[in-house]
Protein backbone atom coordinates (compact mmCIF):
# COMPACT_ATOMS: atom_id res chain seq x y z
CA UNK A 1 0.00 0.00 0.00
CA UNK A 2 1.49 3.35 -0.98
CA UNK A 3 0.72 5.50 2.24
CA UNK A 4 1.89 9.17 0.90
CA UNK A 5 -0.42 11.69 0.93
CA UNK A 6 -1.35 12.09 -2.74
CA UNK A 7 -0.82 8.56 -4.11
CA UNK A 8 -3.53 6.46 -2.83
CA UNK A 9 -5.88 4.23 -4.97
CA UNK A 10 -8.25 1.41 -4.60
CA UNK A 11 -9.27 -0.98 -6.40
CA UNK A 12 -10.58 -3.98 -5.00
CA UNK A 13 -14.19 -4.45 -3.88
CA UNK A 14 -15.47 -2.98 -1.11
CA UNK A 15 -18.67 -5.59 0.13
CA UNK A 16 -17.71 -8.13 2.01
CA UNK A 17 -20.26 -11.33 2.71
CA UNK A 18 -19.10 -14.82 3.17
CA UNK A 19 -15.62 -14.55 4.05
CA UNK A 20 -14.41 -12.66 1.21
CA UNK A 21 -14.65 -9.00 -0.44
CA UNK A 22 -17.06 -8.98 -3.65
CA UNK A 23 -18.80 -6.94 -5.70
CA UNK A 24 -22.78 -6.14 -4.51
CA UNK A 25 -25.07 -8.74 -6.73
CA UNK A 26 -27.61 -6.02 -7.55
CA UNK A 27 -27.27 -2.11 -6.88
CA UNK A 28 -25.95 0.06 -9.79
CA UNK A 29 -25.76 3.56 -7.56
CA UNK A 30 -21.93 4.38 -7.91
CA UNK A 31 -20.51 7.12 -5.36
CA UNK A 32 -17.12 8.77 -5.62
CA UNK A 33 -14.80 8.21 -2.42
CA UNK A 34 -12.26 11.44 -1.37
CA UNK A 35 -9.22 11.80 -0.11
CA UNK A 36 -9.94 14.65 1.88
CA UNK A 37 -6.39 15.84 2.16
CA UNK A 38 -5.93 16.38 -1.37
CA UNK A 39 -9.67 16.49 -2.99
CA UNK A 40 -8.65 13.29 -5.29
CA UNK A 41 -11.18 10.62 -5.85
CA UNK A 42 -9.51 7.32 -4.57
CA UNK A 43 -12.28 4.69 -4.95
CA UNK A 44 -15.47 4.34 -6.76
CA UNK A 45 -18.18 2.70 -4.74
CA UNK A 46 -20.85 0.32 -5.79
CA UNK A 47 -24.50 1.18 -3.58
CA UNK A 48 -25.60 -2.46 -2.57
CA UNK A 49 -29.31 -2.95 -3.40
CA UNK A 50 -32.13 -4.68 -1.81
CA UNK A 51 -30.96 -8.30 -3.28
CA UNK A 52 -26.77 -8.24 -1.87
CA UNK A 53 -28.53 -7.18 1.79
CA UNK A 54 -30.30 -10.18 1.57
CA UNK A 55 -27.86 -12.18 0.40
CA UNK A 56 -25.34 -10.29 3.89
CA UNK A 57 -28.22 -10.98 5.82
CA UNK A 58 -28.73 -14.64 5.08
CA UNK A 59 -25.12 -15.16 5.08
CA UNK A 60 -24.86 -13.72 8.83
CA UNK A 61 -27.63 -15.33 9.82
CA UNK A 62 -26.34 -18.92 8.39
CA UNK A 63 -23.02 -18.10 10.70
CA UNK A 64 -24.95 -16.90 13.64
CA UNK A 65 -26.28 -20.89 13.54
CA UNK A 66 -22.66 -21.59 14.29
CA UNK A 67 -21.34 -18.89 16.68
CA UNK A 68 -24.12 -18.63 19.09
CA UNK A 69 -23.51 -21.64 19.50
CA UNK A 70 -20.08 -21.66 20.77
CA UNK A 71 -19.19 -20.67 24.47
CA UNK A 72 -18.28 -17.31 26.05
CA UNK A 73 -14.41 -18.88 26.37
CA UNK A 74 -14.59 -19.71 22.74
CA UNK A 75 -15.43 -16.17 21.56
CA UNK A 76 -13.13 -14.75 23.53
CA UNK A 77 -9.89 -16.37 22.24
CA UNK A 78 -11.13 -15.45 19.04
CA UNK A 79 -11.64 -11.70 19.71
CA UNK A 80 -8.68 -11.37 21.43
CA UNK A 81 -6.90 -12.51 17.92
CA UNK A 82 -8.60 -10.36 16.20
CA UNK A 83 -7.21 -7.15 18.78
CA UNK A 84 -3.85 -8.85 18.46
CA UNK A 85 -4.00 -8.48 14.43
CA UNK A 86 -5.35 -5.18 15.06
CA UNK A 87 -2.39 -3.98 17.05
CA UNK A 88 -0.03 -5.60 14.58
CA UNK A 89 -1.59 -4.12 11.44
CA UNK A 90 -2.25 -0.62 13.59
CA UNK A 91 -0.69 1.81 11.35
CA UNK A 92 -1.65 0.30 8.39
CA UNK A 93 -5.31 0.51 9.46
CA UNK A 94 -4.48 4.01 10.88
CA UNK A 95 -2.70 5.12 7.44
CA UNK A 96 -6.37 3.74 5.84
CA UNK A 97 -8.06 6.02 8.47
CA UNK A 98 -6.42 9.20 7.83
CA UNK A 99 -6.45 8.97 3.88
CA UNK A 100 -10.04 8.49 3.98
CA UNK A 101 -10.97 10.29 6.71
CA UNK A 102 -8.78 12.93 6.84
CA UNK A 103 -8.04 13.13 10.57
CA UNK A 104 -4.43 13.97 11.74
CA UNK A 105 -2.30 10.17 11.57
CA UNK A 106 -1.40 11.18 15.58
CA UNK A 107 -5.20 10.44 16.08
CA UNK A 108 -5.61 8.16 14.09
CA UNK A 109 -3.59 5.64 15.68
CA UNK A 110 -5.27 6.43 18.72
CA UNK A 111 -8.71 5.73 16.99
CA UNK A 112 -6.91 2.00 16.37
CA UNK A 113 -5.80 1.69 20.15
CA UNK A 114 -9.00 2.08 21.62
CA UNK A 115 -10.78 -0.31 18.92
CA UNK A 116 -8.31 -3.14 19.84
CA UNK A 117 -8.71 -1.96 23.73
CA UNK A 118 -12.61 -2.10 22.90
CA UNK A 119 -12.45 -6.02 21.64
CA UNK A 120 -9.71 -6.81 24.30
CA UNK A 121 -12.30 -5.32 26.57
CA UNK A 122 -15.65 -7.35 25.22
CA UNK A 123 -13.14 -10.79 24.93
CA UNK A 124 -12.74 -10.10 28.80
CA UNK A 125 -16.50 -10.06 29.18
CA UNK A 126 -17.71 -13.02 26.98
CA UNK A 127 -17.07 -15.56 29.24
CA UNK A 128 -18.55 -14.16 32.23
CA UNK A 129 -21.93 -13.66 30.49
CA UNK A 130 -24.24 -15.41 32.39
CA UNK A 131 -27.77 -15.75 33.85
CA UNK A 132 -29.31 -16.67 37.07
CA UNK A 133 -29.98 -18.80 39.44
CA UNK A 134 -33.66 -18.27 41.73
CA UNK A 135 -34.38 -20.76 44.36
CA UNK A 136 -38.66 -21.35 43.99
CA UNK A 137 -40.53 -23.09 47.08
CA UNK A 138 -40.69 -27.00 47.16
CA UNK A 139 -36.84 -27.78 45.42
CA UNK A 140 -38.05 -25.79 42.36
CA UNK A 141 -36.40 -23.53 40.95
CA UNK A 142 -35.63 -21.00 38.30
CA UNK A 143 -32.76 -19.66 35.81
CA UNK A 144 -32.03 -16.81 33.08
CA UNK A 145 -30.28 -17.95 30.07
CA UNK A 146 -28.33 -14.85 28.37
CA UNK A 147 -28.52 -15.24 24.88
CA UNK A 148 -27.94 -13.54 21.45
CA UNK A 149 -30.51 -11.24 19.25
CA UNK A 150 -29.21 -12.69 16.22
CA UNK A 151 -28.50 -10.94 12.90
CA UNK A 152 -27.33 -7.16 14.44
CA UNK A 153 -27.00 -4.52 11.77
CA UNK A 154 -24.63 -1.79 12.56
CA UNK A 155 -24.81 1.55 11.05
CA UNK A 156 -22.12 4.30 11.19
CA UNK A 157 -21.01 8.14 10.73
CA UNK A 158 -17.68 9.02 8.79
CA UNK A 159 -15.96 11.03 11.65
CA UNK A 160 -14.42 7.98 13.64
CA UNK A 161 -15.27 5.06 10.48
CA UNK A 162 -12.77 1.62 12.24
CA UNK A 163 -13.79 2.98 15.78
CA UNK A 164 -17.59 3.18 15.50
CA UNK A 165 -17.43 -0.73 14.04
CA UNK A 166 -15.31 -1.96 16.84
CA UNK A 167 -17.39 -0.45 19.42
CA UNK A 168 -20.89 -2.18 17.39
CA UNK A 169 -19.16 -5.38 16.41
CA UNK A 170 -17.33 -6.20 19.71
CA UNK A 171 -19.83 -6.51 22.01
CA UNK A 172 -22.63 -8.24 19.58
CA UNK A 173 -20.01 -10.54 18.93
CA UNK A 174 -19.50 -11.10 22.21
CA UNK A 175 -22.85 -12.27 23.25
CA UNK A 176 -22.93 -14.19 20.18
CA UNK A 177 -24.79 -12.35 17.26
CA UNK A 178 -23.91 -11.85 13.70
CA UNK A 179 -23.27 -8.21 12.17
CA UNK A 180 -24.19 -6.80 9.23
CA UNK A 181 -22.11 -3.16 9.14
CA UNK A 182 -22.97 -0.07 6.52
CA UNK A 183 -20.52 2.01 7.03
CA UNK A 184 -21.18 6.33 5.78
CA UNK A 185 -20.33 5.92 2.32
CA UNK A 186 -17.72 8.61 2.38
CA UNK A 187 -15.65 6.28 4.38
CA UNK A 188 -16.19 2.77 3.32
CA UNK A 189 -12.31 1.94 3.31
CA UNK A 190 -11.27 0.49 6.81
CA UNK A 191 -14.19 -1.81 8.16
CA UNK A 192 -13.36 -4.10 5.36
CA UNK A 193 -10.54 -4.59 7.10
CA UNK A 194 -11.76 -5.13 10.20
CA UNK A 195 -13.53 -7.89 8.03
CA UNK A 196 -10.89 -9.36 6.91
CA UNK A 197 -9.26 -9.40 10.58
CA UNK A 198 -12.34 -10.92 12.36
CA UNK A 199 -12.24 -13.80 9.10
CA UNK A 200 -8.55 -13.85 9.62
CA UNK A 201 -8.87 -14.59 13.65
CA UNK A 202 -11.60 -17.28 13.29
CA UNK A 203 -14.60 -16.27 13.21
CA UNK A 204 -17.27 -18.10 11.01
CA UNK A 205 -17.49 -16.98 7.44
CA UNK A 206 -20.10 -14.50 7.30
CA UNK A 207 -20.44 -13.56 10.65
CA UNK A 208 -19.44 -10.05 9.87
CA UNK A 209 -20.51 -8.66 6.29
CA UNK A 210 -20.43 -5.10 5.07
CA UNK A 211 -22.76 -3.35 2.50
CA UNK A 212 -21.62 -0.26 1.01
CA UNK A 213 -24.01 2.24 0.28
CA UNK A 214 -26.20 5.41 1.51
CA UNK A 215 -29.58 6.09 2.60
CA UNK A 216 -31.26 3.21 0.47
CA UNK A 217 -29.14 0.37 1.40
CA UNK A 218 -29.38 1.45 4.88
CA UNK A 219 -33.16 1.65 4.32
CA UNK A 220 -33.31 -1.93 3.23
CA UNK A 221 -30.82 -3.30 6.28
CA UNK A 222 -33.25 -1.33 8.41
CA UNK A 223 -36.63 -2.99 6.98
CA UNK A 224 -34.94 -6.54 6.63
CA UNK A 225 -37.38 -8.75 8.43
CA UNK A 226 -34.30 -11.50 9.30
CA UNK A 227 -32.64 -8.51 10.86
CA UNK A 228 -32.61 -8.40 15.12
CA UNK A 229 -31.32 -5.17 16.09
CA UNK A 230 -30.20 -1.90 14.67
CA UNK A 231 -26.93 0.03 16.32
CA UNK A 232 -26.79 3.43 14.43
CA UNK A 233 -24.44 6.13 14.91
CA UNK A 234 -25.40 9.19 13.17
CA UNK A 235 -27.56 12.75 13.06
CA UNK A 236 -30.88 13.03 14.93
CA UNK A 237 -32.55 13.13 11.80
CA UNK A 238 -31.54 9.99 10.43
CA UNK A 239 -31.84 8.61 14.09
CA UNK A 240 -35.69 9.21 13.69
CA UNK A 241 -35.82 8.03 10.09
CA UNK A 242 -34.11 4.48 11.58
CA UNK A 243 -36.60 4.38 15.12
CA UNK A 244 -39.44 4.54 12.74
CA UNK A 245 -38.42 2.08 10.55
CA UNK A 246 -37.12 -0.40 13.50
CA UNK A 247 -40.40 0.24 15.08
CA UNK A 248 -42.51 -1.16 12.24
CA UNK A 249 -40.71 -4.72 12.56
CA UNK A 250 -40.41 -3.78 16.68
CA UNK A 251 -36.25 -4.31 16.22
CA UNK A 252 -34.47 -2.70 19.48
CA UNK A 253 -32.67 0.21 18.77
CA UNK A 254 -29.70 1.43 20.05
CA UNK A 255 -29.40 5.02 18.43
CA UNK A 256 -25.83 7.31 18.77
CA UNK A 257 -26.82 10.35 17.90
CA UNK A 258 -25.36 14.28 17.75
CA UNK A 259 -24.54 16.68 20.68
CA UNK A 260 -23.95 20.27 21.42
CA UNK A 261 -22.38 19.78 24.80
CA UNK A 262 -21.52 22.40 27.25
CA UNK A 263 -17.91 23.04 28.87
CA UNK A 264 -18.06 24.83 32.07
CA UNK A 265 -15.13 26.20 33.36
CA UNK A 266 -15.23 27.70 36.77
CA UNK A 267 -13.24 30.33 37.85
CA UNK A 268 -10.96 28.21 40.32
CA UNK A 269 -10.02 25.68 37.94
CA UNK A 270 -6.63 24.70 37.03
CA UNK A 271 -5.85 27.13 33.74
CA UNK A 272 -3.85 25.40 31.91
CA UNK A 273 -5.81 22.30 32.45
CA UNK A 274 -9.15 24.03 31.08
CA UNK A 275 -7.35 25.26 28.24
CA UNK A 276 -6.15 21.63 26.95
CA UNK A 277 -9.52 20.48 27.57
CA UNK A 278 -11.00 23.47 25.95
CA UNK A 279 -8.99 22.14 22.91
CA UNK A 280 -9.66 18.46 23.26
CA UNK A 281 -13.57 19.44 23.25
CA UNK A 282 -13.46 21.20 20.28
CA UNK A 283 -10.83 20.43 17.99
CA UNK A 284 -9.95 16.23 17.79
CA UNK A 285 -10.92 15.20 14.35
CA UNK A 286 -11.29 18.99 12.77
CA UNK A 287 -14.20 19.28 15.52
CA UNK A 288 -16.15 16.71 14.13
CA UNK A 289 -17.04 14.78 17.01
CA UNK A 290 -20.55 13.87 18.42
CA UNK A 291 -19.80 14.79 21.93
CA UNK A 292 -17.41 17.61 21.56
CA UNK A 293 -17.85 20.47 24.65
CA UNK A 294 -18.84 23.21 21.50
CA UNK A 295 -20.46 25.58 24.39
CA UNK A 296 -17.76 26.89 26.84
CA UNK A 297 -19.14 28.75 29.39
CA UNK A 298 -16.66 30.84 31.49
CA UNK A 299 -17.11 33.07 34.65
CA UNK A 300 -16.69 36.53 33.74
CA UNK A 301 -13.68 36.66 36.44
CA UNK A 302 -11.42 34.93 34.07
CA UNK A 303 -13.21 34.96 30.71
CA UNK A 304 -10.33 37.44 29.44
CA UNK A 305 -7.74 35.20 30.55
CA UNK A 306 -9.30 32.02 29.52
CA UNK A 307 -9.89 33.38 26.00
CA UNK A 308 -6.65 35.21 25.40
CA UNK A 309 -4.76 31.58 26.33
CA UNK A 310 -7.26 29.73 24.09
CA UNK A 311 -6.74 31.90 21.19
CA UNK A 312 -3.52 32.04 21.47
CA UNK A 313 -3.07 27.80 21.57
CA UNK A 314 -5.78 27.65 18.68
CA UNK A 315 -3.50 29.61 17.02
CA UNK A 316 -0.53 27.57 16.95
CA UNK A 317 -2.59 24.38 15.93
CA UNK A 318 -0.29 22.81 13.18
CA UNK A 319 -2.74 22.44 10.31
CA UNK A 320 -1.69 20.36 6.99
CA UNK A 321 -1.06 16.83 5.42
CA UNK A 322 -2.71 14.64 7.81
CA UNK A 323 0.21 11.86 7.03
CA UNK A 324 2.60 14.25 8.63
CA UNK A 325 4.04 13.18 12.08
CA UNK A 326 3.54 17.11 13.41
CA UNK A 327 0.19 17.54 11.95
CA UNK A 328 -2.54 18.21 14.54
CA UNK A 329 -5.11 18.82 12.58
CA UNK A 330 -6.27 17.82 9.13
CA UNK A 331 -8.84 18.02 6.16
CA UNK A 332 -12.83 17.95 6.97
CA UNK A 333 -14.61 15.44 5.17
CA UNK A 334 -15.62 16.73 2.23
CA UNK A 335 -16.29 20.22 0.26
CA UNK A 336 -20.52 20.24 0.93
CA UNK A 337 -19.72 20.00 4.95
CA UNK A 338 -16.76 22.35 4.31
CA UNK A 339 -19.49 24.95 3.40
CA UNK A 340 -21.40 23.67 5.51
CA UNK A 341 -19.00 24.97 8.40
CA UNK A 342 -17.99 27.84 6.98
CA UNK A 343 -21.92 28.89 6.66
CA UNK A 344 -22.67 28.39 10.05
CA UNK A 345 -19.28 30.99 10.66
CA UNK A 346 -20.66 33.45 8.41
CA UNK A 347 -24.37 33.33 10.10
CA UNK A 348 -22.63 33.71 13.73
CA UNK A 349 -20.99 37.21 12.39
CA UNK A 350 -23.83 38.47 11.03
CA UNK A 351 -26.02 37.39 14.60
CA UNK A 352 -23.19 39.71 16.56
CA UNK A 353 -20.04 37.02 17.33
CA UNK A 354 -16.74 37.61 17.20
CA UNK A 355 -14.77 35.65 15.41
CA UNK A 356 -11.20 35.49 17.72
CA UNK A 357 -9.03 34.05 15.43
CA UNK A 358 -9.50 31.37 12.28
CA UNK A 359 -12.44 30.75 10.86
CA UNK A 360 -11.04 30.75 6.88
CA UNK A 361 -10.40 28.34 4.80
CA UNK A 362 -6.70 27.36 4.83
CA UNK A 363 -4.60 26.58 1.81
CA UNK A 364 -1.68 24.37 2.84
CA UNK A 365 1.82 25.44 1.06
CA UNK A 366 2.09 21.85 -0.55
CA UNK A 367 0.88 21.95 -4.04
CA UNK A 368 -0.56 18.32 -3.68
CA UNK A 369 -2.45 19.71 -0.84
CA UNK A 370 -4.50 22.64 -2.60
CA UNK A 371 -7.78 20.91 -3.45
CA UNK A 372 -8.14 19.27 0.22
CA UNK A 373 -11.18 20.80 2.82
CA UNK A 374 -8.80 22.38 5.34
CA UNK A 375 -10.06 25.81 7.23
CA UNK A 376 -8.37 27.59 10.23
CA UNK A 377 -9.64 26.40 13.81
CA UNK A 378 -12.28 28.97 15.01
CA UNK A 379 -12.75 30.53 18.60
CA UNK A 380 -16.04 32.72 18.64
CA UNK A 381 -16.16 35.13 21.52
CA UNK A 382 -19.56 37.98 22.09
CA UNK A 383 -21.63 34.63 21.80
CA UNK A 384 -25.24 34.51 23.33
CA UNK A 385 -27.64 31.82 23.46
CA UNK A 386 -29.89 32.36 20.72
CA UNK A 387 -27.37 32.61 18.35
CA UNK A 388 -27.50 29.69 15.50
CA UNK A 389 -23.61 28.55 16.37
CA UNK A 390 -24.52 27.99 20.06
CA UNK A 391 -27.93 25.95 19.57
CA UNK A 392 -26.97 23.81 16.67
CA UNK A 393 -24.72 21.09 15.96
CA UNK A 394 -21.62 22.71 13.49
CA UNK A 395 -19.79 19.33 13.32
CA UNK A 396 -16.64 21.67 12.43
CA UNK A 397 -13.80 22.84 14.41
CA UNK A 398 -15.46 26.48 15.78
CA UNK A 399 -15.60 26.76 19.59
CA UNK A 400 -18.36 29.37 20.91
CA UNK A 401 -17.47 31.29 24.93
CA UNK A 402 -19.95 32.55 26.84
CA UNK A 403 -19.42 33.94 30.24
CA UNK A 404 -21.48 33.31 33.05
CA UNK A 405 -21.72 34.46 36.82
CA UNK A 406 -23.22 31.58 39.00
CA UNK A 407 -23.98 28.14 39.50
CA UNK A 408 -27.10 28.05 39.08
CA UNK A 409 -27.47 29.88 36.26
CA UNK A 410 -24.50 27.92 34.20
CA UNK A 411 -26.12 24.52 35.11
CA UNK A 412 -29.85 26.27 33.12
CA UNK A 413 -28.09 27.58 30.62
CA UNK A 414 -25.72 24.35 29.79
CA UNK A 415 -29.23 22.10 30.26
CA UNK A 416 -31.19 24.64 27.76
CA UNK A 417 -30.47 22.30 24.68
CA UNK A 418 -32.22 19.39 22.68
CA UNK A 419 -29.19 17.48 23.05
CA UNK A 420 -27.55 15.17 25.91
CA UNK A 421 -24.71 13.67 24.93
CA UNK A 422 -22.11 15.20 26.96
CA UNK A 423 -20.77 17.80 29.57
CA UNK A 424 -17.49 18.59 31.00
CA UNK A 425 -16.66 21.19 34.22
CA UNK A 426 -13.17 22.32 35.48
CA UNK A 427 -12.85 23.37 38.85
CA UNK A 428 -10.71 22.63 41.98
CA UNK A 429 -13.70 22.36 43.97
CA UNK A 430 -14.31 18.85 44.21
CA UNK A 431 -18.22 19.18 45.58
CA UNK A 432 -19.04 21.74 42.94
CA UNK A 433 -17.88 19.64 40.72
CA UNK A 434 -20.19 16.60 41.42
CA UNK A 435 -23.17 18.89 41.96
CA UNK A 436 -22.60 20.18 38.71
CA UNK A 437 -22.42 16.88 37.04
CA UNK A 438 -25.44 15.46 38.59
CA UNK A 439 -27.34 18.35 37.22
CA UNK A 440 -26.30 17.95 33.62
CA UNK A 441 -28.76 15.98 31.75
CA UNK A 442 -26.20 15.02 29.73
CA UNK A 443 -24.96 10.84 29.37
CA UNK A 444 -21.18 11.07 29.77
CA UNK A 445 -19.87 13.75 31.62
CA UNK A 446 -16.31 14.69 32.30
CA UNK A 447 -14.36 16.30 35.83
CA UNK A 448 -11.22 18.37 35.02
CA UNK A 449 -10.97 16.30 31.49
CA UNK A 450 -13.09 15.92 28.05
CA UNK A 451 -13.13 13.44 25.51
CA UNK A 452 -11.41 10.96 27.10
CA UNK A 453 -12.67 7.40 25.95
CA UNK A 454 -11.81 4.78 28.15
CA UNK A 455 -13.84 1.47 26.76
CA UNK A 456 -14.72 0.29 29.81
CA UNK A 457 -17.35 2.99 31.03
CA UNK A 458 -20.70 3.59 29.14
CA UNK A 459 -21.07 6.22 26.40
CA UNK A 460 -23.94 7.53 25.04
CA UNK A 461 -26.57 9.85 25.23
CA UNK A 462 -29.56 11.37 27.18
CA UNK A 463 -32.61 13.55 25.01
CA UNK A 464 -32.22 13.89 21.24
CA UNK A 465 -28.58 12.49 21.23
CA UNK A 466 -30.12 9.27 21.70
CA UNK A 467 -30.70 6.24 23.63
CA UNK A 468 -28.65 2.69 24.22
CA UNK A 469 -25.25 2.26 25.65
CA UNK A 470 -22.16 1.60 23.60
CA UNK A 471 -18.48 0.58 25.96
CA UNK A 472 -18.31 -0.70 29.22
CA UNK A 473 -20.39 -4.03 30.64
CA UNK A 474 -23.73 -1.64 29.83
CA UNK A 475 -23.62 -2.61 26.15
CA UNK A 476 -24.14 -5.99 27.18
CA UNK A 477 -27.67 -5.05 27.57
CA UNK A 478 -28.44 -4.15 23.85
CA UNK A 479 -27.19 -6.95 22.16
CA UNK A 480 -28.78 -9.89 24.43
CA UNK A 481 -32.01 -10.99 25.62
CA UNK A 482 -32.97 -12.30 29.02
CA UNK A 483 -35.16 -16.16 28.53
CA UNK A 484 -36.43 -17.21 31.74
CA UNK A 485 -36.70 -21.02 32.53
CA UNK A 486 -39.19 -22.39 35.44
CA UNK A 487 -38.56 -25.45 36.52
CA UNK A 488 -40.99 -28.07 38.53
CA UNK A 489 -39.61 -29.99 40.34
CA UNK A 490 -42.94 -31.66 41.86
CA UNK A 491 -46.20 -32.83 40.86
CA UNK A 492 -48.69 -30.08 38.45
CA UNK A 493 -51.49 -28.85 40.58
CA UNK A 494 -54.15 -27.95 38.21
CA UNK A 495 -56.69 -25.83 39.12
CA UNK A 496 -59.08 -27.60 37.11
N1 LIG B 1 -23.31 9.75 19.53
C1 LIG B 1 -22.31 9.17 18.88
O1 LIG B 1 -21.69 8.23 19.35
C2 LIG B 1 -21.91 9.69 17.52
C3 LIG B 1 -20.65 9.32 17.02
C4 LIG B 1 -20.28 9.81 15.77
C5 LIG B 1 -21.11 10.66 15.05
N2 LIG B 1 -22.32 11.00 15.56
C6 LIG B 1 -23.20 11.93 14.82
O2 LIG B 1 -23.22 11.62 13.43
C7 LIG B 1 -23.48 12.77 12.66
C8 LIG B 1 -22.51 12.86 11.52
O3 LIG B 1 -22.52 11.67 10.79
P1 LIG B 1 -23.24 11.52 9.37
O4 LIG B 1 -23.23 12.83 8.66
O5 LIG B 1 -22.63 10.33 8.71
O6 LIG B 1 -24.74 11.18 9.81
P2 LIG B 1 -25.95 10.68 8.91
O7 LIG B 1 -27.11 10.56 9.80
O8 LIG B 1 -26.07 11.50 7.68
O9 LIG B 1 -25.49 9.23 8.39
C9 LIG B 1 -25.12 8.21 9.28
C10 LIG B 1 -25.27 6.87 8.58
O10 LIG B 1 -26.64 6.63 8.31
C11 LIG B 1 -26.82 6.26 6.94
N3 LIG B 1 -28.17 6.69 6.55
C12 LIG B 1 -28.55 7.93 6.14
N4 LIG B 1 -29.89 7.95 5.95
C13 LIG B 1 -30.35 6.71 6.25
C14 LIG B 1 -31.65 6.12 6.27
N5 LIG B 1 -32.75 6.81 5.92
N6 LIG B 1 -31.77 4.84 6.65
C15 LIG B 1 -30.67 4.13 7.03
N7 LIG B 1 -29.42 4.63 7.03
C16 LIG B 1 -29.26 5.91 6.65
C17 LIG B 1 -25.67 6.97 6.24
O11 LIG B 1 -25.42 6.39 4.98
C18 LIG B 1 -24.56 6.76 7.24
O12 LIG B 1 -23.99 5.48 7.14
C19 LIG B 1 -23.36 13.95 13.63
O13 LIG B 1 -24.63 14.41 13.99
C20 LIG B 1 -22.66 13.32 14.84
O14 LIG B 1 -22.91 13.98 16.04
C21 LIG B 1 -22.74 10.53 16.78
C1 LIG C 1 -13.41 9.02 20.92
N1 LIG C 1 -14.19 10.23 21.19
C2 LIG C 1 -13.32 11.39 21.03
C3 LIG C 1 -14.68 10.22 22.56
C4 LIG C 1 -15.27 10.35 20.22
C5 LIG C 1 -16.35 9.31 20.30
C6 LIG C 1 -17.21 9.23 19.07
C7 LIG C 1 -17.95 10.50 18.74
O1 LIG C 1 -18.00 11.06 17.66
Amino acid sequence: MSSATGSFSLQQPLNYRGGARLQPADGGQVEEVYEPATGRVIAKLLCSGEKEVDLAVQSAKAAFKEWSQKSGMERCRVLLEAARIIREQRDEIATLETINNGKSIFEARVDIDISWQCLEYYAGLAGSLAGEHVQLPGGSFGYTRREPLGVCVGIGAWNYPFQIACWKAAPALACGNAMVFKPSPFTPISVVRLAEIFTKAGVPKGLFNVVQGGVATGQFLCQHPDVAKISFTGSVPTGIKIMEMAAKGIKPVTLELGGKSPLIIFSDCALENAVNGALMANFLTQGEVCCNGTRVFVERKILDTFTKEVVKRTQKIKIGDPLLEDTRMGALINRPHLDRVQNFIKQAKEQGAQVLCGGDLYVPDDPKLKNGFYMRPCVLGNCTDDMTCVKEEIFGPVMSILPFDTEEEVVERANNTKFGLAGGVFTRDIQKAHRVVAALNAGMCFINNYNVSPVELPFGGYKASGFGRENGRAAIEYYSQLKTVCVEMGDVESVF
